[in-house]
């Protein structure tokens, strides 16, 4: 068994006309959180669905729990939120997700469990189209943990949400992959940035760098992520010209 949940070699996707993702090669080792960070626009979502294996894609190789990405074997493996909530809103919270653990086979103690990790259990009984756009989301990341899938990938899954609910799902996200889950979690908050394991930089469809934080700032000698991001774009801009 590879060390790595997820190998990407060479990937390049095409979309509207564009490649938005030009020839990315990255890993990401099991049981860690990785964050994938950039600028709107910059290929975020379309690098996970490639990952989830939804995107067709234009060219290289993306390796997801040893099988090749979009596999009827990772099926039941990957919990994938995406950044709009796709749940129903006319069900209660645990309506929805009763009727989403029947569909995966997941367990049905998974219920209340998932619903507690994502901190609604004081909702459980509201209807979803009733919550806050906060608690909606948490209500699509509780889908997204039935079963316990080995790689979660997680667009997002903190917009919205307040500074104390933020610090509890990046709590949420260490506990979880130190029992072992790899998760993938997108973001453009750079504060968010420091409770990963690892980030994957991206800019414009390429990687700009695959490390720690903490090499991340000792490369560029930046206090804070966000420094150390804006020097890594300046050096390669003035690499390039
Ligand atoms: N369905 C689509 N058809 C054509 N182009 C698309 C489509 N979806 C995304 N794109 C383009 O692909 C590029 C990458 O988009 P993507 O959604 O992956 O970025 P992102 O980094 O996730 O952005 P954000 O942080 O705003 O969600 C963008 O230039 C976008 O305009």
């Amino acid at each position: 068994m590879t060390n790595y949940a997820v190998e990407v070699d060479g990937l390049r996707v095409v979309r509207g006309g564009r490649e938005v993702v030009r020839g990315v090669t990255f890993t990401v080792p099991r049981g860690t959180v990785t964050g994938l960070l950039g600028p709107s626009g910059c290929g975020k979502t379309t690098l996970m669905r490639a990952v989830v294996g939804v995107q067709i894609v234009a060219g290289g190789a993306v390796t997801v729990l040893g099988h090749p990405a979009g596999s009827p074997a990772l099926r039941r493996k990957i919990g994938y939120a995406t950044q709009n909530p796709a749940i129903y809103t006319d069900l209660t919270v645990t309506e929805a997700v009763r009727y989403f653990a029947a569909i995966l086979d997941a367990p049905a103690a998974d219920v209340g469990r998932v619903i507690a990790e994502v901190g609604l259990t004081d909702h459980a009984h509201a209807v979803i189209g009733t919550l806050s756009g906060g608690e909606h989301s948490r209500a699509n990341l509780a889908v997204a943990l039935l079963g316990r899938p080995g790689l979660l990938v997680l667009d997002e899954p903190t917009v919205g949400l307040d500074p104390v609910l933020r610090d509890s799902l990046w709590d949420l996200f260490a506990r979880l992959a130190r029992q072992g889950t790899t998760l993938l979690v997108s973001s453009h908050v750079m504060d968010e940035a420091a409770r990963c394991d690892r980030l994957l930089l991206m800019r414009e469809g390429a990687l700009l760098a695959d490390d720690t934080p903490a090499a991340l700032r000792d490369l560029t000698g930046a206090a804070d992520l966000e420094q150390a991001f804006l020097r890594l774009i300046r050096d390669r801009e003035a690499a390039i010209s």
